[in-house]
């Protein structure tokens, strides 16, 4: 790619994250300008198709210039103060009240964070002190999954199950278990049934507990569906055995929403639509739809009481509930709610994405386990479908489809050889259709460039 000056300038004075920058020197950056609806604008004139939403975060599409208004006018009113020492201002005092109207029963509390890690961070040291609060002090171990992303902070990187990031930095730290991820395709027995490796999988968090003693547990972690790892979606059994673990042991269930919430699953959270309650969740991306930083953490009535017990909760931030980013978050909760968007994707774009996506990639010989719920979608680059074997070098494959797609101006992301996508929840059924024939177009010249290599 031939670099723009901007490119030149960025890679003079920029480090970006998740890249490698030596490698970023060499090939530039595309420098995206503008944005609207579903559109980004590159600096060259290209008109972009962005099947990922940003990172899986502008719900309701680019280019809502409401938001801007809002925010001039709160910046105009009060462009910062803290919630701290005991202050609020309305802002944050609207946007909770918001929040709690449009939260699952039993959900009348949240603290505010400044992204999806510190929100992750925040319940982590939340859920510890709850049990110190009830006076189970030795219940501190939190577990999760590998393969699970829970963000890039110290805490939310070891929370998460990605074997890469904890090698940079000697993560986890201590108190943090993981056990195997629901990833049926990959991991079922012969003739097990989906519903019968939800069970098997979740069991696995019972025997976790009893290796390292109930007494000693706090929390479960989980995405209800796994997004960076990949769009790993657990059969139907999975979540409500959790549960049912869960409760069996005292141990308190934490739904990581920050991809799935506000509306992504067709429901406005994902543990909603995968049929469980937990006793906390965290957010952030959806909650503003990107378009200013802020992060949530529901805290459930039973945490909340506990915590009330505990006298100073030590942890906070300074840009917790921002004035600006608490108004403009305000704003987009109102129009998901206003224009109805998430029942748009529950009754219509849904159900459409996830058929077309289907019917589409059915041609495709490397291409197995389509999968979706809403508008978030994934499917598997695999060598033979008939003895499921990946590709080698994992995260090569899926990486070179995804420099098809984005040479033909469609944004989508390779998760390994998982492909995924997760456009605003405000695209059209033509606007889909649009993203799946360039999607063919680019999966067509990836298959003709793997025979050809394969020798097939
Ligand atoms: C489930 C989950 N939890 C926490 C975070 C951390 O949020 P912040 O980034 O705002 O600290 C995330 C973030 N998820 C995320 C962030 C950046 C890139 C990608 C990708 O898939 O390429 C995914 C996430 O997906």
């Amino acid at each position: 790619m031939t670099q723009t000056a901007a490119s030149v300038q960025d890679m003079a004075h920029h480090l970006h994250p998740f890249s490698d920058n030596k490698q970023l020197k060499e090939s530039g950056v595309r420098v995206i300008e503008k944005a609207d609806g579903i559109y980004i604008y590159d600096n060259q004139g290209n008109k972009i198709i962005d099947g990922m939403a940003g990172l899986w975060c502008v719900n309701i599409g680019y280019g809502r210039k409401e938001l801007g208004d809002i925010a001039k006018n709160q910046m105009d009113e009060l462009a910062y103060y803290n919630t701290f020492f005991k202050t609020s201002h309305p802002a944050v005092i609207n946007l909770s009240a918001k929040l709690a109207e449009v939260a699952p029963a039993g959900f009348n509390h949240v603290f505010y964070t400044g992204s999806g890690s510190e929100s992750v961070d925040s319940m982590m040291r939340m859920v510890r002190h709850y049990w110190a609060s009830v006076g189970k002090p030795s219940k501190t171990i939190l577990i999760g999954r590998w393969n699970g992303y829970h963000g890039s902070t110290i805490g939310g990187a070891s929370m998460g199950g990605m074997k890469g990031m904890h090698a940079q930095g000697g993560l986890p730290i201590p108190g943090i278990e993981h056990i195997e991820q629901p990833w049926y395709y990959g991991l079922h027995n012969e003739g097990e049934t989906p519903e019968e490796f939800g069970l098997r999988a979740a069991n696995w968090l019972e025997e976790r507990i009893i290796e390292v003693g109930a007494d000693n547990v706090a929390a479960f972690v989980g995405e209800p569906i796994q997004g960076a790892g990949g769009v790993i979606i657990p059969p139907s059994t999975y979540w409500p055995r959790i549960q049912e673990i869960c409760q069996k042991y005292n141990i308190l269930l934490v739904a990581d929403e920050v991809i799935c919430g506000f509306g992504r699953t067709g429901s406005w959270f994902g543990h909603e639509t995968l049929g469980f309650k937990p006793d906390i969740f965290t957010t952030a991306k959806g909650l503003s739809s990107g378009y200013l930083p802020i992060g949530a953490v529901f805290v459930g009535d039973k945490v909340v009481e506990g915590i009330l017990q505990g006298g100073e909760f030590n942890h906070g931030f300074t840009y917790a509930g921002h004035p600006v980013s608490a108004a403009v978050a305000l704003k987009n909760v109102q129009i998901l709610q206003d224009e109805k968007i998430i029942q748009n994707v529950h009754d219509v774009t849904g159900p459409y994405m996830q058929q077309k996506w289907r019917e589409m990639l059915a041609q495709f010989k490397y291409v197995d386990d389509v999968r979706g719920v809403g508008l978030i979608q994934g499917f598997t680059l695999v060598k033979n479908k008939a003895t499921r074997e990946m590709f080698p070098n994992e995260g090569e494959t899926g990486t070179a489809l995804r420099d098809i797609f984005f040479r033909n101006n469609l944004i989508m992301r390779a998760c390994g050889d998982h492909i995924v996508a997760s456009p605003p929840l405000t695209i059209t059924k033509e606007e889909i259709d649009l993203m799946l024939a360039t999607a063919e177009k680019c999966i067509q010249e990836f298959e003709a460039n793997m025979d050809a290599k394969l020798g097939a």
